[in-house]
């Protein structure tokens, strides 16, 4: 991928021995961060946790990084995002955290080091709303939620 931005890190002492957050191959879209845990983390089904990265970044102007879920995990063991997409704005600094979910039936346990989300960097376009007193017509107006049958 040529599209490539210089975004800063700083680690904090408990994320100390792990990986920066890197791309699996050369392709992927999404930056795979891992558990800053001191000890491992017991999630039974049900339970949700936030579990430390031990990482704080600087994005760049214009950027938001989305927190999304691993397939693997979510396929194996219901381990899943409850908030998915996680935001990290841009004007973040603190450590950034993730939320998990135990949606399987099994216990699941997050060791040190392991690999439990990715984060794919986004552009952002903000809005500057033009308040106005009616709206265009379209077809489909008003109709959501299943209108169209499918
Ligand atoms: O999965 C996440 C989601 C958010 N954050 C951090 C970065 C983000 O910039 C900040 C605020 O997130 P969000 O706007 O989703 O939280 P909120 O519930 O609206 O809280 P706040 O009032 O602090 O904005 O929390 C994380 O570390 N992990």
């Amino acid at each position: 991928m040529s599209n490539i931005m210089n975004v800063r890190i700083l680690r904090l002492p408990h994320s100390e021995g792990l990986d920066l957050p890197a791309y699996g191959t050369a392709g992927a879209a999404g930056v795979d961060f891992q558990a800053a845990v001191e000890a491992p983390l017991s999630l039974k089904p049900g339970e949700r946790t936030l579990v430390p990265t031990g990482l704080c970044i600087a994005l760049p102007e214009g950027y938001e990084l989305q927190i999304r879920p691993r397939s693997g995990l979510a396929l194996k063991h219901g381990i899943m995002v409850p908030n998915s997409p996680g935001t990290i704005d841009e004007d973040y600094r603190g450590e950034i955290r993730i939320i998990l979910i135990n949606a399987g039936t099994e216990e699941f346990v997050i060791e040190r080091g392991m690999r439990i989300a990715q984060g794919v960097l986004a552009p952002v376009v903000r809005m500057q709303w033009q308040e106005c007193s009616s709206l265009d017509t379209t077809d489909r107006g008003h109709g959501g939620f299943g209108s169209t049958g499918h």
